[in-house]
């Protein structure tokens, strides 16, 4: 909800009211049974409170895109410093030039959010369930991620901030989303036929859909064919690699998690890029360990989500380590006895320097940690087989282990 309101709605809606937002939100979630597909204004307290909640957000969205309007540089459409859906949606203009109503706007981006809500938050927990139940492709994640952030361009002035090709290119990752979103397919498609059509099964039986017929694409049905995708119940991020590109294996309807046509999802690549964030930001932050059982999948839901709760245990090693060596440093910097070693656990290791200054940038500005570190002349050890980290030898004598 915060990273999408930020990127649809902008950063007023994104810093003022997050709270109120996830709550209206959550009004029209709670006002979305199956009988709304039938009847969707029967006069039932969900629908009054939906109601109610999509008025209140309509309320909040037009008073913004009343304020940027108003403001000098808004009301000419130009504001390049509003980088948001919203934006673009106030600077777009009709063929005959007239720009949209600020209702209209308002009910396209409510619909955005919508559309990405559930779908992408449900998509992340199988992402996180799957990798979490796969040591294999967690590490290779892992490692991606290390690599990635060693390089990232943004990594002097502020070692954790992500940028966008950085995401881009973080293929394991892209395979293992991908790869959830074919076992656990949130949406179907539904299509209605202008005019009738045949079509043909791979055995070379016809069917005809007459014109005007609804037609469902069974999208989970087809992500299990076992003549195009091996092993279809499997979690094996792989088969979409180079060589095997099994979501090519019968031509462009093979892989249909965001449907296909003109009428395909218009979120796809958001969808991507805020799935890989949360789980880039999580995978490198925290070890976390699932500590329920493997979900079942919820049927009775819109959304097929995992049943239940999916629980898992977390701890933050690079914080710890930080605040042990960064309050030493601190004790030194005020000329306090400092300990003898240091010793954070044993998850610090190779790159534990390199984690160090990252967790410690998050903490203070890089050039504050540089000043501490070169007035300390510390040297710092990693010592890997024992996953001890020690700082040794300063000017003041005084602490040398
Ligand atoms: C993992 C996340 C998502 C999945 C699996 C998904 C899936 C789909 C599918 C299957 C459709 C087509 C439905 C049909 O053909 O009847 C669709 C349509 C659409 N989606 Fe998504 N979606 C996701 C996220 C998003 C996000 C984040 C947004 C907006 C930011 C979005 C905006 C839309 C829109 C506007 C349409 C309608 C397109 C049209 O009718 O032209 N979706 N989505």
């Amino acid at each position: 909800m915060l990273t999408a309101s930020r990127c649809l709605l902008g950063k007023e809606l994104r810093e003022s009211v997050p709270g109120k937002l996830c709550e209206l939100f959550g009004e029209l979630d709670n006002g979305l049974h199956l009988i709304s597909g039938l009847l969707p204004y029967l006069p039932i307290p969900a629908h009054r409170h939906r109601d109610r909640a999509r008025q209140r957000l309509g309320e909040i969205i037009t008073e913004v895109i009343r304020l940027r309007r108003n403001s000098s540089r808004g009301a000419a459409g130009t504001d390049e410093n509003n980088d948001d859906m919203l934006q673009c949606l106030i600077n777009s203009r009709y063929k005959d030039g007239c720009a949209m109503t600020d209702a209209e706007i308002a009910g396209l981006v409510v619909a955005l959010m919508f559309a990405g809500k559930h779908t992408s938050s449900g998509v992340s927990i199988w992402t996180g369930v799957h990798l979490l139940s796969n040591p294999n492709h967690l590490a290779a994640v892992v490692a991606e991620q290390d690599r990635l952030m060693a390089s990232c361009p943004g990594r002097t002035d502020d070692y954790h901030r992500l940028d966008y090709d950085t995401v881009q290119e973080m293929r394991s990752l892209h395979c293992c989303v991908k790869e959830a979103l074919r076992l656990h397919s949130p949406v179907a498609a539904v299509r209605q036929a202008y005019k009738h059509f045949t079509v043909q099964t791979k055995e070379g039986k016809a069917y005809t859909i007459p014109g005007g017929h609804m037609v469902v694409s069974t999208i989970l049905v087809n992500h299990y064919l076992p003549h195009i995708y091996k092993d279809p119940h499997v979690f094996d991020p792989q088969r979409f690699a180079p060589g095997r590109e099994e979501d090519k294996v019968a031509g462009r309807f093979s892989f249909l998690s965001f449907s296909a046509g003109r009428h395909a999802c218009a979120g796809e690549s958001f969808s991507y890029t805020q799935i890989k964030v949360l789980w880039s930001y999580l995978l490198s932050n925290f070890e976390i360990k699932m500590v329920s059982p493997f979900p079942e999948t919820e049927w009775s839901t819109v959304i097929p989500e995992p049943k239940g709760k999916v629980m898992v245990s977390y701890r933050r090693p690079l914080l710890l380590t930080t605040v042990v060596i960064w309050t030493a440093l601190q004790k030194r910097k005020r000329g306090e006895a400092c300990p003898a070693a240091v010793a954070p656990p044993p998850i610090v290791q190779g790159t534990a320097l390199v984690r160090l200054l990252r967790a410690m940038a998050r903490d203070g500005p890089l050039e504050v940690i540089r000043e501490q570190l070169a007035k300390l002349g510390s040297v710092f050890m990693a010592s890997a087989p024992l996953g001890l980290f020690k700082w040794t030898g300063n000017k003041h004598g005084s602490c040398n282990k």
